[in-house]
């Protein structure tokens, strides 16, 4: 039986990487795919990890229609047994259900990748809409952390390493802070709820009480 499944966790967990091994994996079997991206940072339709994997990916538009391309692909010949779909968090409520009918109605299995809440800790539509209609969803098991130890659960826009809580809610960045650029880090909810940053805890706390001796970067 095809699944919608939802495969989460915060920024850099290794999302990417594990919807690139997941095509690869069905794809060794013999299974015929397509991969989806939206806004993704190599740019677009590319679907990249930081572990340096990268494929060729469609992407998705605001516009985009996922029943209408798979049939599409499907009345000109194609065959599509699996399709996979990061940075998922930027899809729209719709172009979601759109997901869950290829599941339904056409057996295709749907493997999405994304984070669930961005830098104010309030869910995406497009992840919203995952969490209602998903089979079933898995937070992934290698564990972002917080500059303290704890796992980290939440994803933090920062500029200058400074937690910002106003601005769009799609901004795409990534983890190097550069001067008055938007950049992410990830943190517990304990250091999210206090805008504690590590840029912060190090300008405000003693090295004493900084885990692993305050040196982590
Ligand atoms: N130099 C490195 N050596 C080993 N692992 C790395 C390295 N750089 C990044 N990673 C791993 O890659 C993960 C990020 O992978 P990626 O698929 O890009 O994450 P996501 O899509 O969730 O943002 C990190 O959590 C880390 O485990
Ligand atoms: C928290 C948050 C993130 N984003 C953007 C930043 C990145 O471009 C992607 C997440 O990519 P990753 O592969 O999971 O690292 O989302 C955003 O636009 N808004 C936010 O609030």
């Amino acid at each position: 039986m095809a699944e919608l499944l939802y495969f989460t966790g915060t920024m850099d967990c290794g999302k990417s990487t594990l919807a690139l091994q997941m095509d690869h994996n069905h794809k060794a079997r013999g299974r015929l795919g397509r991969i989806f991206t939206s806004h993704d940072r190599a740019g677009d339709s590319v679907l990249s990890s930081r572990l340096g994997l990268s494929a060729e990916a469609v992407e998705v538009r605001g516009e985009f229609d996922f029943w209408d391309y798979v049939v599409g692909e499907l009345t000109h010949g194609g065959r599509i047994d699996y399709v996979v779909c990061d940075e998922a968090q930027f899809y729209s409520p719709l172009q979601i259900e759109q997901l869950a009918r290829l599941v339904d109605e056409l057996q295709i299995d749907v493997f999405c990748f994304g984070i669930l809440t961005d830098f104010r800790a309030t869910l995406f539509p497009g992840s919203a809409r995952l969490v209602e209609l998903a089979d079933r969803m898995e937070l992934l098991q290698v564990e972002a952390l917080c500059w303290c130890g704890e796992r980290a659960t939440h994803n933090a826009r920062t500029i200058g390493g400074e937690m910002v809580t106003e601005g769009e809610q799609l901004v795409v960045g990534d983890m190097e802070t550069r001067d008055h650029e938007p950049a992410y880090e990830v943190l517990c909810r304990r250091h999210h709820r206090r805008r504690l940053t590590q840029a912060r805890a190090r300008a405000t706390l003693s090295p004493e009480v900084l885990p692993f001796g305050g040196a982590a970067s």
